[in-house]
């Protein structure tokens, strides 16, 4: 195994240890929490009452595959806690997030949750967002309207191919076009003025969300935040 897996395992499976006996928790995406999914699974089978919301289809089938009990909106309004990766991540806590896709989902997991732990690999952390093309899930119907609206922003936003070349559909049958910002100055202003562009789902900024951190190294996690 890779150095960075080994560090987003150990972020991931320090995380289990902040799941408390009776919680609901909202399951994030990506491989790092491919790892809090597998962990969870043996805690599950040891006892630990825990039901979990995935926000993608591939969490589900992991959780389902290691064991993890799920339940969905329908029946918990309100989650004890979420975990969840992300592909930025800057001193203030402000995350860009949707390198897997999964963006829409995982933000109204986390606008739903008591409280957001993100676990990362060290190369996650940044001094100033923006190096990672920021993703922005858009409605298909004129998308290429919606993607010039976004160009006032000041970037020319590239739609997301799957590897057969076609343009890549999210859980929610939505495009997403990728942003290569290079800076974001102002993450807080520029996650509402993408949300107010017509044909905008959501976008891959995630501001003042996050409650703790866990930076995963090869050997050792640090956890930063309010229980740390
Ligand atoms: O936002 C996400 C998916 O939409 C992931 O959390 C993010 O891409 C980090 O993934 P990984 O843990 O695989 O590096």
């Amino acid at each position: 195994m890779k150095d960075q897996d080994h560090a987003k395992k150990n972020a991931g499976e320090s995380s289990v240890d902040l799941i408390q006996n009776g919680m609901t928790v909202g399951l994030g995406s990506g491989s790092t929490v491919y790892w809090m999914l597998k962990q969870l699974g043996e805690r599950a089978a040891n006892g630990l009452d825990v039901k979990g919301v995935p926000s993608s289809q591939q969490t589900k089938g992991w959780a389902e595959a290691f064991g993890v009990p799920l339940t969905d909106f329908a029946h918990v309004k309100r989650l004890d806690l979420a975990i969840d990766g992300a592909d930025e991540v800057d001193p203030q806590w402000q995350l860009v997030k949707g390198g897997g896709g999964a963006l829409v989902r995982e933000k109204i997991i986390a606008a739903s949750a008591n409280s957001l732990i993100v676990i990362i690999d060290e190369s996650k952390t940044v001094s100033q967002l923006g190096a990672f093309p920021l993703p922005i899930e858009v409605v298909p119907f004129g998308w290429e309207t919606t993607a010039e609206r976004i160009t006032e922003t000041g970037v020319e936003p590239v739609a997301r191919r799957n590897d057969a070349g076609e343009l890549f559909v999210s859980d929610n049958g939505n495009y997403i076009v990728d942003c290569h910002f290079g800076t974001i100055r102002e993450p807080r202003a520029l996650e509402k003025q993408i949300n107010q562009l017509t044909g905008v789902v959501e976008t891959g900024l995630f501001t003042d969300m996050a409650n703790n951190v866990i930076v995963g190294y090869p050997d050792r996690t640090e956890t930063f935040g309010h229980s740390s």
